[in-house]
């Protein structure tokens, strides 16, 4: 697994109402398979999460991903480091779902028909087999999530960071797509408010107004949060 080090990181937003501390001289280390971050909305999640592969930029402190610096590195880092949105469509760029896949793997496969053939293999291995050919906006929700997924991690990823892959989903799609991330050889962050997706994980992080409040066991921080919610 990668090691995750936030090292004093403060990220600190203006907004109309003044300065917003987001996150507030944050120290952590994870080096875990599967680690969940929850708490309330506004709490400081997802700018933790996208520290990781420099989508957000911190203020003060560092951010490494095994010893690479976000900030200096970010390049390095988010080969390493994939991310993955709640809305899928906010990262399907291509008309069909084959080209997606297939943009993703341009790097390792040059010859466009063994392309094809690697795009085919990564749909199926994802439930989508035969739908190469169809419209990103003629796929189901949960078919759009698993895509999206199918497309970040075509490029073999050591660490996928998912910021509420589950939240648009129904039932059945939910447990689907929080299955296959849960079985993933990549380390994963995960984001969510699904508070049993999260106890499956290794260790939860309970954020709340940018700080982390409780860290340790995920059926521990689960149950502290339920308890103070
Ligand atoms: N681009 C931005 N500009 C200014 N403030 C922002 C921006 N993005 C987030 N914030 C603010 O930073 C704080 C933390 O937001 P963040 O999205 O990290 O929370 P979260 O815990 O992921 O919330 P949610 O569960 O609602 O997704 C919030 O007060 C939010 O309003």
């Amino acid at each position: 697994m990668a090691r995750i080090e936030l090292d004093r990181v403060t990220v600190r937003r203006e907004t109309a109402d003044g300065d917003l501390l987001a996150l507030d001289e944050t120290d952590l280390t994870l080096t875990e398979g599967r680690i969940a971050l929850i708490g309330p909305n506004g709490a400081g999640k997802s700018t933790l999460a996208r520290l990781v592969n420099g989508l957000v930029t911190a203020t003060s402190g560092t951010v490494r991903v095994d010893g690479l610096d976000v900030a200096r590195e970010g390049r390095e880092v988010r080969r390493r480091v994939a991310f993955s949105f709640t809305d899928p469509k906010a990262q399907l760029v291509m008309p069909t779902a084959g080209e997606d896949v297939a943009l993703s793997l341009r790097r390792s496969h040059r010859d466009p028909g063994e392309r094809r053939e690697a795009a085919r293999k990564v749909l199926a291995r994802f439930g989508l087999a035969g739908l190469g050919d169809r419209s990103v906006h003629a796929l189901s929700g949960g078919q759009a999530q698993l895509l999206a997924l199918a497309v970040v991690l075509a490029t073999d990823p050591d660490v996928l960071v998912a910021d509420e892959p589950t939240t648009l989903l129904d039932l059945g799609n939910a447990r689907r797509v929080g299955d296959l991330l849960l079985g993933l050889d990549q380390q994963l962050l995960l984001v969510t408010h699904d508070l049993e997706l999260a106890t499956r994980c290794e260790r939860a992080l309970l954020v709340v107004g940018g700080r982390v409040a409780a860290d340790g066991s995920a059926a521990e921080v689960v149950e502290h949060y339920r308890s103070i919610a």
